[in-house]
């Protein structure tokens, strides 16, 4: 019996030759629950290995946009296209392999399991990726712990909000992802640590042609990437 639901399957981008794709939204509108209209994309595009910044006042889109981006919410119309796949036109399980294949999340509200110790937050995925790739997950893990400064042993209960997001960080990458999607990446982190896990993104996506997209509004973070679009009352301008 076929099931109707069947997540399509994607290949790990790395394994499958550091494929990193462009992205282009275009003419996407985003409606909340009640029917109004919470976010307009023209056109953005974001071409593979670039650094996009995401800036605007409070409650304008950014967030909306990166779940958008990321394919946890549903559009109303549009495309929104990584490479040839349009997250738009996919189901949501199809959405939720290609984000799990091909995208690494830093999000505040993508929770950390708080019984369990960075380390094995960090390689989370591990749980879910086929037995092959387990072990190269957990090491990557590691390694990006060492290189954020996150402690590896301890439980995330124990943690202050910076070092939660280095974890976070450390996770979003041991999936060695084709692109790297952060909220406000910075915010729980004093000047020194933000600059810090700034520039280690940034470095981590150049040193692997990956895409970065960020929401910030730390002013130095956005004057580091590639190309700033800015979200005012839900719509994005150049
Ligand atoms: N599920 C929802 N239901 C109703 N309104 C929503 C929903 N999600 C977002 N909104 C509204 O959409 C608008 C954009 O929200 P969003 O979180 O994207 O803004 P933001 O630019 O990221 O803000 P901030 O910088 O404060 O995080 C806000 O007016 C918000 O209240």
């Amino acid at each position: 019996m076929t099931r109707p639901f069947a997540p399509a399957r994607f290949a790990p981008a790395r394994a499958a030759g550091a494929f990193v794709p462009d992205l282009l939204l275009e003419n996407v509108e985003v409606l909340a629950p009640d029917g109004r209209p919470i976010l307009r994309v023209a056109r953005l595009e974001a071409p593979a290995g670039t650094a996009l910044g995401i800036r605007g006042p409070s409650g304008a889109g950014k967030s909306t946009l990166l779940h958008v981006v990321a394919g946890l919410l549903p559009v109303a119309s549009g495309r929104v296209m990584w490479g040839d796949a349009d997250l738009a036109a996919m189901t949501e399980p199809a959405r939720d392999a290609f984000r799990r294949a091909r995208l690494g999340l830093i999000f505040q509200d993508f929770l950390l399991f708080e019984e369990l110790s960075a380390q094995q937050n960090a390689a989370i995925a591990a749980a879910w990726a086929p037995a092959r790739d387990r072990a190269a997950i957990r090491a990557r893990a590691e390694a990006l712990l060492d290189r954020f400064g996150a402690p590896g042993d301890r439980d995330v209960a124990s943690m202050s909000g910076g070092e939660r997001q280095r974890v976070s960080a450390a996770r979003a990458l041991a999936c060695d992802p084709a692109a790297i999607l952060a909220d406000e990446p910075t915010a729980s982190l004093d000047r020194e640590n933000a600059d810090r896990l700034a520039g280690d993104l940034l470095a981590m996506a150049r040193e692997a042609g990956r895409t970065l997209i960020a929401v910030s509004h730390d002013p130095a973070l956005i004057a580091s990437m590639d190309q700033v679009v800015q979200v005012v009352d839900g719509e994005v301008r150049g």
